[in-house]
């Protein structure tokens, strides 16, 4: 009844996002809704293995780490990953979500760091984007664009005023898209712009490259 679909439980340094670098447990939930042209995780698409919630919780705890990060996949397309978040939570870890910003995440226990990642229009899925998230993030959330282009940038840059985020999370991150975009591109339009965000590239493809279970 209160199983997951997993397809893996790992331990890392987080690549993204506020925590980037805090040794961290990745639990990867399998499907999702999107097909973002960019997805470097295809892999979690379909398989997976059916676990319940004490053992997910069990195997993540075994890992001796204070940091859980779910992630997949869309986690939040799994109607069991609300108790999920909140178990991990009683267990007393911090906990971050990655999530598209597809699902309605009115849900998501309070305790979570929510990484909502608003899609851009070269992610090819940006009529997904749940603008009424928005309202419901607060400090401790985080907001991501992954960008792929100039226009992409330009789109990001126009949603930070038309969405008045500024302030409404406390890091808003503008991350280049693997191989599409020159990071030293984005950084300087960052720079030329003075936008208030903060540029992050994925740290685990720095150190390990483009693969599974980091
Ligand atoms: C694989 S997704 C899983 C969580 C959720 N489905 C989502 O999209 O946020 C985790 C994060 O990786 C980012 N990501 C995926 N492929 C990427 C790429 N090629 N370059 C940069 N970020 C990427 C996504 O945009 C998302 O912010
Ligand atoms: N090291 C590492 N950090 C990550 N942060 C978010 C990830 C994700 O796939 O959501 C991720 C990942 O796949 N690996
Ligand atoms: S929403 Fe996340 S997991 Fe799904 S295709 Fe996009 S990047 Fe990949
Ligand atoms: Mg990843």
């Amino acid at each position: 009844m209160t199983d997951l679909r997993i397809t893996e439980i790992f331990h890392s340094l987080q690549g993204e996002a506020r925590t980037v670098g805090v040794p961290t447990v990745f639990v990867r939930l399998t499907g999702c809704p999107l097909r973002c042209q960019y997805c470097d995780s295809e892999y979690a698409f379909f398989g997976g293995e059916k676990k319940s919630l004490d053992e997910i919780e069990a195997l993540v705890i075994g890992f001796r780490c204070s940091h859980v990060c779910v992630t997949g996949g869309e986690p939040l397309a799994q109607p069991n990953c609300i108790p999920l978040l909140e178990r991990l939570c009683d267990a007393g870890l911090a906990v971050s979500l990655e999530t598209s910003g597809a699902m309605d995440i009115s849900a998501v226990d309070t305790r979570v760091s929510i990484v909502l990642d608003l899609k851009t229009p070269d992610s090819g899925e940006r009529d997904k984007n749940l603008l009424s998230n928005i309202p419901l993030l607060a400090a401790k959330d985080q907001i991501k664009f992954v960008i792929c282009s100039r226009s992409d940038y330009e789109w990001a840059r126009f949603m930070l005023d038309e969405q008045q985020l500024v302030g409404r999370v406390g890091d808003i991150f503008f991350s280049p898209s693997y191989t599409q975009l020159a990071p030293a591109e984005l950084a300087q339009w960052i720079l030329d712009d003075r936008l208030p965000v903060r540029f992050q590239m994925q740290l685990h493809k720095q150190l390990w490259g483009d693969k599974a279970g980091v």
